[in-house]
């Protein structure tokens, strides 16, 4: 097993074939051992290798994008989520609050819109247990966690809060399975579940096997751009100072009675540089899903032998002196050139990985958290709660690393 702490491992770890998990061989011997795991492991786009991968990606991308993922037609759809996301917060007088809990909402209602055709009220009892449910499975399990390779270890003892979750979350997608079997009709497809069910691929994986690749992209799709949110709010209110200057941009480009769009981004640099080094400095998984080599590469004077497990660090990457001057400090104009009004690319920036694994969501995820912030900051000002202890900026460790639970104050500007 390799950690690759720097640039160079990475690129050539993530583009070795691509594969994820313990490889073919391994899948075997978790097939001996129980035929759970088996399952498991293929019916999952993040967690699956060799053809069930190639086949579960060919499938959910253009499945996806035909209702719009990382398109510009979802931004009225994106917008309009964030003003109910908006009106939840107003309702709330600038009192402290932890928003990470409707930051979810928002986010969850995005993606499941794509999947399951439908938004929720946010104050739905099965919506709010499904998205708790999330919130703790992401907090109890961490990418190296052996559960997350071998998924049949859920059933021990010591997997019992962690099974808990992942079965209510398998109750609320499964709803959502037989909801659409029993009104599919094939010339009226809806959404990404009806898309699946009008597909071959149908035939090769039950509901009782495609529902863990629905859930990798209902967990994917909230989690991720609602930590982004998180660390963006709680950043902009420690610096105040990068806060304003964010709003003045928006006010000068998008001003205060139209919401932001795709289009204005060219025009909203500082804007742009302040998500990229949000997502540098605290990326959301600070240790990314680990690769497998198909093949010996050799990087200096070392030989990673085929069939060995690299663990990206992206956080590594992201504090490497090498790349990065002052690491540590908040800097959103590193990614701005000397006039401010372009956004200059860095090769270690990479939030979303690199090479055939990446991040399937990109598109989606950089659409999505640009609409939100913008539209965040262009309505509020975000404050830390007067005479309480700044918060922690550490950040809490499981499979995406959100900030510490944190009040902040909203007021309507
Ligand atoms: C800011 C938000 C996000 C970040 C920072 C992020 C980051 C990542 C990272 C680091 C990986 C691992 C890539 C690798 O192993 O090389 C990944 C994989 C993945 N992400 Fe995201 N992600 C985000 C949002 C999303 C969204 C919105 C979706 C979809 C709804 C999504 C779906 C996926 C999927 C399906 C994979 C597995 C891809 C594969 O194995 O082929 N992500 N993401």
């Amino acid at each position: 097993m390799v950690a690759a702490n720097h640039r160079i491992p990475i690129q050539i770890g993530s583009n070795s074939r691509g594969f994820r998990g313990l490889g073919e061989e391994a899948v075997c011997v978790c097939f001996i051992f129980n035929q759970i795991c088996f399952i498991f492991l293929i019916a999952s786009i993040v967690w699956s290798n060799g053809k069930p991968w190639d086949d579960q990606r060919k499938f959910s991308l253009p499945a996806l994008r035909s209702f719009g993922f990382g398109k510009k037609s979802l931004v009225p759809q994106i917008n309009l989520e964030s003003r109910y996301l908006a009106d939840e917060i107003r309702a709330l007088h600038g009192e402290p609050t932890d928003l990470s809990a409707l930051l979810n909402k928002a986010t969850a209602n995005v993606i499941s819109q794509l999947v399951f055709g439908r938004r929720y009220e946010y104050d739905d009892p099965e919506f709010i247990g499904a998205l708790e449910a999330l919130a703790d499975a992401f907090g109890l399990v961490s990418e190296t966690d052996p559960v997350i390779v071998f998924e049949s270890l859920v059933h021990t003892p010591w997997y019992k809060p962690y099974r808990g979750c992942i079965f209510k979350l398998r109750d609320f997608v499964m709803s959502h399975l037989h909801n659409h079997q029993e009104t599919f009709q094939k010339d009226n497809i809806r959404d990404f579940v009806d898309a699946f069910l009008a597909h071959d691929i149908s035939k090769d994986y039950s509901l009782d096997t495609f529902w863990r690749i629905v859930l990798d992209f209902f967990a994917a799709g909230t989690e991720t751009t609602a930590v982004v949110t998180s660390w963006a709010i709680l950043y902009l209110a420690v610096h105040p100072d990068v806060q304003k200057k964010v709003q003045d941009e928006l006010d000068a480009v998008v001003g205060r009675g139209q919401q932001p769009n795709t289009s204005d981004r060219p025009n909203l640099p500082y804007c742009d540089a302040t998500l990229m080094e949000i997502m540098r400095i605290r990326p959301v998984l600070p240790v990314s899903l680990p690769h497998l080599t198909s093949a010996d590469v050799s990087i200096g004077p070392y030989t990673i032998p085929k069939g060995t497990i690299i663990i990206p660090n992206l956080w590594a990457v992201h504090h490497d002196p090498k790349e990065w001057c002052e690491p540590h400090l908040f800097n959103p104009d590193r990614f701005l050139s000397a006039d401010g009004q372009t956004v200059v690319k860095n090769e270690a920036w990479m939030p979303f990985s690199i090479g055939r694994r990446d991040c399937l969501g990109m598109q989606l995820a950089k659409m999505e958290s640009f609409l939100l912030f913008a539209n965040l900051f262009q309505q509020f000002d975000f404050k830390l709660p007067p005479d309480q202890p700044t918060p922690s900026m550490r950040g809490h460790t499981g499979l995406s690393m959100p900030p510490e639970s944190y009040q902040i104050c909203a007021i309507e500007r």
